[in-house]
């Protein structure tokens, strides 16, 4: 199993880049699960650690596409009508029957093997049956209506990869090449604090300066839709020998911890001071909006992640930094995102040197284009513009100003959560 290394997030003190925070990332961090084998409907979001090769083609045979009637083209009048014996029947999972001769159709079936000979089928809907006989009209292509073995699937080639995230048509694939089992990541333990003396639980009083702990329940989400098993371990008080001791606990079981509050520079920030205490600490200042302290850090040999506590730079800093981490801790592969250009439907100023995500949602533009509206307001507080929002809107480090029209990368949440 592999571990992190010491110093494994140390950098200079500048703000840093996300392609360069990135990119270390994926340098540093190494996949730490194990493998487990399981039923193959037992494998849906987890990530598969072997590639699947086709033993076979797929189709295994040529096959027909449609219920009707196998016959030779070359029997065909070009012009108007044929009238063909029908001389057999073939259905799908039937031991292939006796191919009709030249002049003659097979009644087939879709999915049914094709016979040696015919090389086209015409579909019932577009005969006439008259005494036992087919009549096919003319206009019909040579080949139609048969699937040919292997078109969807060659035998040897590989259809799944090492790496991937396994999803329901995944799972379909490898049980059509025949794979009741897989090698898949055990999932990735993570123990999941928030932090901070204001915090209660949902269902508690609030008295005069507290609020609810919401990091938690959007974190457990994000971490389980992503397949990893949360341990739920609460809200921690703003006292170093309590998340001392919490934190040290935690990383007897987990493969990773997380915490969100506590991680810039006030006086009650306590969880960086543990994370020394115990290991290393590297509190990272990203050259991004929201979410600008990140910090990341070693109890022993397991990663600590601690994200900042307004709830929607918990969101963005999970979605850039740590949903990669994961990846690669589970020995999945780290794709970018994918993001749609569309044309921005607002003005908005910033900084330039540093990445930004403002929340924003789709809108038609009546043409059948889409254009990217932002919500009104950008506070990292303000948690229910995530609820309000469909995805982001990531504006690069380069860019100071934009205009309605610039076209501008849309990223869905549906890209990135689940
Ligand atoms: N002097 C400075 N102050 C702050 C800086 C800075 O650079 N210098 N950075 C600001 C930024 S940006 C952020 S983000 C926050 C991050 O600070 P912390 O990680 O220490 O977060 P807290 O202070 O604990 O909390 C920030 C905010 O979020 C609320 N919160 C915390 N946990 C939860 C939770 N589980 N559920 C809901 N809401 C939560 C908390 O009450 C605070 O309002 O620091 C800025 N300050
Ligand atoms: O990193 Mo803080 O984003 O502005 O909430």
């Amino acid at each position: 199993m592999a571990q992190l290394t010491d110093d494994c997030f140390a950098h200079g003190g500048r703000l840093m880049r996300t392609d360069e925070a990135l990119e270390l990332l994926k340098e540093k961090l190494e996949c730490v699960t194990s493998t487990e084998t399981l039923a193959t409907g037992n494998c849906l979001g987890r990530v598969l650690r072997e590639d699947i090769i086709a033993p076979g083609n797929i189709p295994p045979h040529d096959n027909s596409a449609v219920d009707g009637y196998a016959i030779y083209f070359d029997d065909l009048e070009p012009e108007g009508p044929t009238r063909l014996r029908i001389a057999g029947r073939q259905a799908a999972g039937q031991t292939p029957v006796e191919p009709p001769l030249r002049g003659e159709a097979l009644r087939i079936f879709t999915g049914a093997v094709m016979p040696e000979g015919p090389d086209t089928v015409m579909m019932q809907e577009d005969c006439a049956l008259e005494d036992g006989d087919v009549i096919i009209p003319a206009g019909i292509k040579r080949g139609a209506n048969r699937r040919d073995a292997g078109e969807d699937v060659r035998a040897g080639s590989r259809v799944l990869h090492s790496g991937q995230r396994l999803r329901a048509q995944d799972l379909g694939q490898a049980a059509a090449v025949g794979r009741s089992e897989l090698q898949v990541s055990r999932p990735l333990r993570v123990a999941l604090f928030s932090t901070g003396d204001e915090l209660r639980e949902p269902g508690q009083d609030l008295v005069t300066g507290a609020i609810h702990d919401s990091n938690r329940y959007t974190l457990n989400g994000l971490l389980k839709s992503l397949g990893c098993e949360v341990s739920d371990l609460g809200i921690l008080r703003d006292n170093a020998e309590t998340i001392i001791s919490a934190l040290d606990k935690a990383t007897e079981d987990h493969d990773l911890v997380i915490t969100s509050g506590g991680v810039s520079v006030g006086e009650e920030d306590h969880v960086k001071h543990a994370v020394e205490t115990l290991g290393k600490m590297h509190a990272w200042r990203l050259a991004i909006k929201p979410g600008r302290p990140i910090a990341l850090g070693q109890i022993g040999a397991i990663p600590f992640v601690g994200l900042p506590g307004n709830p929607v730079a918990v969101v963005v800093t999970y979605l850039v930094f740590v949903r990669p981490m994961l990846l690669r801790l589970m020995g999945g592969n780290i794709t970018s995102p994918q993001s749609f250009p569309v044309r921005a439907d607002f003005s908005y100023r910033k900084k330039k040197e540093r990445r930004e995500w403002v929340r924003a949602s789709l809108r038609p533009n009546g043409d059948g284009s889409w254009k990217a509206e932002k919500f009104p307001r950008d506070g990292a507080g303000i948690l229910s513009s995530l609820v309000e929002s469909q995805g982001l809107v990531e504006l690069p480090e380069d860019l100071t100003q934009v205009e309605p029209g610039m076209l501008v990368d849309y990223l869905p949440f549906s890209e990135v959560i689940g």
